[in-house]
């Protein structure tokens, strides 16, 4: 998709197409249109990282929240965003075993009891050992640490978003 495109949607255009880059915050597509013109899918991201950043740490807790457990509730009863759904069916969640399945409840539960936020983690970018191995080595952090590297990991699932609306672009017009 050319950057001139993006630069010449209309704000709901934009807020449809780009409103779930951050899972369920559409607020921050809303609100970083107001930076167009859009140099490229670049700018985009750091205007959209730049936003995060200038939140208050409840402000970012509150993006961590808007995300689903792995392998939790949402995707047993197949309430997930297309996205998340997607990503976690990468990463192997969604033919989990029921052992596996509780397995991943406790450590969610045990995680989100001790951060009051869940555990967030770039699924494409990771398996199902990975998930679970971070998930242990994560809950050792202090929170603001966890805060911060949790926020890292939205932004690795804004930028694999951002990539793949561009490419399914591209496809729909080969
Ligand atoms: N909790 C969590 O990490 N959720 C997610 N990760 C990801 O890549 N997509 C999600 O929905």
């Amino acid at each position: 998709m050319d950057i001139s495109v993006v630069n010449a949607l209309t704000y709901e255009e934009f807020v449809n197409l780009f409103g779930n880059v951050v899972e369920k915050c559409p607020i921050i597509s809303a609100a970083i249109w107001s930076h167009r013109p859009f140099k490229d899918l670049a700018d985009i991201e750091a205007h959209i990282m730049g936003f995060i950043h200038s939140l208050p740490d409840s402000g970012k807790e509150g993006i961590l929240r808007c995300h689903p457990d792995l392998a939790g509730r949402d995707l047993q009863s197949g309430t997930l965003t297309r996205e998340s759904q997607e990503e976690q069916s990468q990463a192997g969640m969604t033919t989990l075993d029921s052992a596996e399945i509780q397995h991943m409840y406790r450590l969610n539960s045990k995680y989100k009891e001790r951060f009051g936020f869940p555990f967030v983690i770039c699924a494409r970018l990771n398996n199902k050992a990975d998930i679970v191995r971070q998930l242990n080595e994560r809950l050792k952090n202090d929170r603001a640490a966890e805060r911060e590297r949790a926020i890292e990991e939205v932004k690795n699932i804004c930028s694999l978003r951002l990539n793949n609306i561009v490419l399914s672009d591209i496809q729909t017009k080969l």
